[in-house]
């Protein structure tokens, strides 16, 4: 009897034991930590992002590889997208940039940036110095002589100083010669040193001291077009200073107010009397020395104008068809040569600017004007522009 109520209990404990021993399992805390650490530890792998303690590799060429790590994945297109974000974190120093490309004279090395004198010792081995210049453009305002410059330094061996005022004349000394030489561009002896707008050449012994072939360009547009040229220019010029400095209108700048008759005392229409400055060059230099290009044959197509230029100045054939492309923007031509690459298009600010429409009655009085100067240029001169005659 006793020993049957014992083997009861028993029983009865190691059931009670059995069922404790399930509440237990089911209720415990580190089994439900132990789940979700598992869970977590397979979303991540099947979603990787980047988290915000991962921090974006630096260096633009380990990006990829180094995202790869981080990530544990290998899918190309994906770390590309995102290594396109990491470009916000890279500093520009990171970047490497792209050298330009660098073309090598005698004297100067050329790139996008510029001109800048080569070493001291090439320099010297080419036999870099700075020359008095042996051809000139005489400058008239607003015909083009600005990028007749640009388009001759295209030349490999042509060096061109711009805007360079000689000594004041009309008795130039050594000394001031030698001063105005210092200001020219380094040339080799091969190359040809030339200037633009050499003032003060007009009178006085300057033909003695310089180079007895020395030569002059003078480039001329249609007069009219150019007074107005030169009027939107100086326009240009005070509306820079000053918003409220305007210049009275083109019409009543170029007129006399009390007969009616075309002002030539002024400088916007004085400076379209060519034969005056095409006389004084001819006589300093003499009519095979100076050569007068046409401005506005030049804007049309300024091709044939270089090569009339190469052959005046005695130069290799150089220019090409190639060289020049009219910019669709401007309707004006820039320069293409692959090894001068810092000389494309004039700045639209300042060259090529849109023209006032002048009234009939005016551009008739101004043509009348100019028409006999014109005429005396075409003859003494030799040339036959058509505008010319117009
Ligand atoms: N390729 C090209 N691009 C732009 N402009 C060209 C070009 N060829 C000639 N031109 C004409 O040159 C005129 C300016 O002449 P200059 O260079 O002599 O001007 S300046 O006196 O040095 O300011 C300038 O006059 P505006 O049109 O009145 O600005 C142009 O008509």
């Amino acid at each position: 009897m006793l020993r049957a109520t014992l083997k009861k209990n028993r029983t009865f404990g190691a059931i009670v034991i059995l069922i404790l021993l399930q509440m237990y399992y089911m209720f415990s805390p580190t089994l439900n930590v132990s789940e979700k650490t598992t869970s977590e530890a397979l979303n991540r792998r099947n979603n990787p992002v980047c988290t915000d303690n991962q921090q974006p590799p630096r260096q633009p060429d380990d990006r990829n590889k180094t995202l790869s790590k981080v990530l544990n994945v290998t899918d190309a297109p994906a770390i590309n997208d995102i290594a396109k974000d990491i470009h916000k974190y890279t500093s520009k120093s990171d970047i490497k940039m792209k050298e330009p490309e660098v073309f090598y004279g005698d004297c100067y090395a050329y790139s996008i940036a510029g001109m800048t004198k080569r070493t001291p010792e090439i320099m010297n081995m080419n036999g870099c110095e700075k020359r008095l210049p042996k051809a000139m453009i005489r400058g008239i305002k607003k015909c083009g002589t600005g990028i007749l410059t640009k388009y001759l330094s295209l030349h490999p061996v042509v060096v061109i100083e711009g805007e360079v005022l000689a000594p004041p004349g009309p008795h130039f000394t050594a000394d001031a010669l030698d001063k105005w030489r210092l200001r020219m561009k380094w040339s080799s002896p091969r190359m040809l040193s030339m200037t633009g707008k050499p003032m003060g050449f007009t009178s006085g012994n300057i033909k003695n001291l310089l180079d007895q072939n020395a030569k002059v360009i003078i480039i001329i547009r249609d007069p009219v077009v150019r007074a107005i040229s030169d009027y939107v220019h100086e326009r240009g010029i005070l509306l820079q200073k000053s918003s409220k400095a305007l210049l009275p209108p083109f019409n009543e700048m170029v007129i006399k107010p009390e007969t009616g008759e075309i002002n030539g005392n002024v400088s916007i229409i004085a400076n379209g009397r060519y034969i005056d400055k095409y006389q004084k060059m001819k006589n300093n230099f003499g009519p095979d020395r100076v050569l007068v290009l046409d401005g506005e044959a030049f804007i049309q197509d300024p091709l044939p104008i270089m090569k009339q230029t190469e052959r005046f100045l005695g130069l290799s054939p150089f220019f090409k068809r190639e060289h020049f492309q009219k910019s669709p923007e401007t309707g004006f031509y820039c320069a293409n040569v692959r090894e001068r690459p810092h000389i494309a298009c004039a700045n639209p600010k300042i060259k090529g600017r849109p023209h006032p429409e002048i009234n009939d009655a005016i551009s008739k009085k101004l043509y009348d004007y100019y028409r006999p100067f014109s005429l005396e240029l075409a003859k003494k001169a030799g040339i036959d522009f058509p505008w010319l005659f117009q």
